[in-house]
C-alpha cells in the first residue's frame, strides 16, 4: 500500500530561502504557489532567458541560477532535464554546501548518473503528477493536484519533512503526496508520457482522425469526434474512473467501448509497452534522449515541425477560435519549418 501524505509541517519551508531555477511550465507554478503559501522565493534564468520579464511582472526577484543558488537553502530545479547536468555543473555545485537542499520535479539526472550531488546535502524530490499549468491554475481554485515524493540523500535526517513541507506549499498535499523513490518515479513518469498520456493519446486521435477524413467525411467532424470529446470524456473519468463514464455515456457507445478497444490495444500492443517498459529501465531510452539533445535535436524538431501543422491541428485552430469560453491558446511557433 502507498504511504500518501495529506498534511505538512508549512513552518519548515516558510524557515528557509527557496531557489527555484527556470519559469516553465513547473517553475512557474512552484514559484508563485510558494510565494503565495508566504515562502522566501527566488527565480534563476540565464541570460537572455525569455521567461524573465514573465517572472518579473508578477512580482518574483529574477538573478542568475548562479546566484540563486548561493542565495538559497534550497534549489529546485526546473530547466528541462537534458540540460541539468550542465547547469548543475557550472551553477549549483559551487554553491551546493553542507546543509543545502537540492531538489528535482522529475528524477531524470538522479536515476541515470547524470547528477551525483556531494554527501552532506539533502536531496529530494516532489513530483506533480500534472502540468505545471494545471499546478497554478487548481491551488488558484483552492485545490490541488497529487504529486510524489522520493528522497535520495538524507543529510540532515529532516529531508522528507521539507521535501512534503514543500509539497504543502504547493497545494499538493490536498490531493495527496504519495511517497516514492527516484527510480519509480522516473521509470513510472517516462513511462506513462510515452505509451499512455502523450505518445499513446497524440497517436490515437490523429489516426481516429486521419481514419475518418480519409473516407470522405468533413475535418472538422472528426476533430470534434476524435479530439475535442475526448476530453469531456476524460473528464468523466477523471471525476468517477471508467464505470461512470461508462455509466454517462449510451450503452451503444458502451457496446462500441467493449467491442472496439480490445481489437486496437491487442496483446502485441500490450507486448510493444513491455518493451517501451524495458528501455527506461535498462537506461537505452535516456541515453538515446541524451543524445539527441548533444547532437542538436534535428530529428526532435523535425517531428515537433511535422505535428504543428497537421490538418487537426490546423482545422482545431479555427474551430477553437470560434469558441472563446474555452479559453483557447497557441503553443509557440516550432524553431524549424516542416
Ligand atoms: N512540464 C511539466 O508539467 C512537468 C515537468 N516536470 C519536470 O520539471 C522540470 C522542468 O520541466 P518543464 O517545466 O517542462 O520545463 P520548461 O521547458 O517548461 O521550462 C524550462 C525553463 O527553464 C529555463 N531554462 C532553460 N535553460 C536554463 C538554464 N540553463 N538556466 C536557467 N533556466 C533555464 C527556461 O527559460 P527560457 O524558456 O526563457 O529559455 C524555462 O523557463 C523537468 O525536470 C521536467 O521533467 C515534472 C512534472 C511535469
Ligand atoms: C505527462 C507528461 C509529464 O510527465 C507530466 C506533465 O507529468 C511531463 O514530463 O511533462
Ligand atoms: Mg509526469
Ligand atoms: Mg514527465
Amino acid at each position: 500500500m502507498a504511504t500518501i501524505h495529506y498534511e505538512a509541517d508549512l513552518g519548515l519551508i516558510r524557515a528557509r530561502k527557496v531557489a527555484i531555477l527556470g519559469y516553465g511550465s513547473q517553475g512557474h507554478a512552484h514559484a508563485l504557489n510558494l510565494r503565495d503559501s508566504g515562502v522566501h522565493v527566488r527565480v534563476g534564468l540565464h541570460a537572455g532567458s525569455a521567461s524573465k520579464a514573465k517572472a518579473e511582472a508578477q512580482g518574483l526577484t529574477v538573478t542568475s541560477p548562479a546566484e540563486a543558488a548561493a542565495w538559497a537553502d534550497v534549489i529546485m530545479v526546473l530547466t528541462p532535464d537534458t540540460g541539468q547536468a550542465a547547469l548543475y555543473q557550472e551553477a549549483i555545485a559551487p554553491h551546493l554546501t553542507p546543509g543545502k537542499t537540492l531538489m528535482f520535479a522529475h528524477g531524470f539526472n538522479i536515476r541515470y548518473g547524470c547528477i551525483e550531488p556531494p554527501a552532506g546535502v539533502d536531496v529530494s524530490l516532489v513530483a506533480p503528477k500534472s502540468p505545471g499549468h494545471r499546478v497554478r491554475e487548481v491551488f488558484v481554485e483552492g485545490g490541488g493536484t497529487p504529486a510524489l515524493v522520493a528522497v535520495h540523500q538524507d543529510a540532515s535526517g529532516q529531508a522528507l519533512a521539507l521535501a512534503l513541507s514543500y509539497a504543502a506549499a504547493l497545494g499538493l498535499t490536498r490531493a495527496g503526496v504519495l511517497e516514492t523513490t527516484f527510480s519509480e518515479e522516473t521509470e513510472t513518469d517516462l513511462f506513462g508520457e510515452k505509451a499512455v498520456l502523450c505518445g499513446g493519446a497524440s497517436a490515437l486521435v490523429k489516426a481516429g482522425f486521419e481514419t475518418l477524413v480519409e473516407a470522405g467525411y468533413q475535418p472538422e467532424i472528426a476533430y470534434f469526434e476524435c479530439l475535442h470529446e475526448l476530453k469531456l470524456i476524460v473528464d468523466l473519468m477523471y471525476r468517477g474512473g471508467l464505470s461512470f463514464m461508462r455509466y454517462s455515456v449510451s450503452d451503444t457507445a458502451e457496446y462500441g467501448d467493449y467491442t472496439g478497444g480490445p481489437r486496437l490495444v491487442t496483446e502485441q500492443t500490450k507486448a510493444e509497452m513491455k518493451e517501451i517498459l524495458k528501455e527506461i529501465q535498462d537506461g537505452r531510452y535516456a541515453t538515446a534522449w541524451i543524445e539527441e539533445n548533444r547532437t542538436g535535436r534535428q530529428w526532435f524538431e523535425a517531428q515537433r515541425a511535422a505535428d504543428h501543422d497537421h490538418p487537426i491541428e490546423q482545422v482545431g485552430r479555427k474551430l477553437r477560435g470560434m469558441m472563446p469560453f474555452l479559453d483557447p491558446v497557441e503553443a509557440p511557433a516550432p524553431a524549424v519549418k516542416a
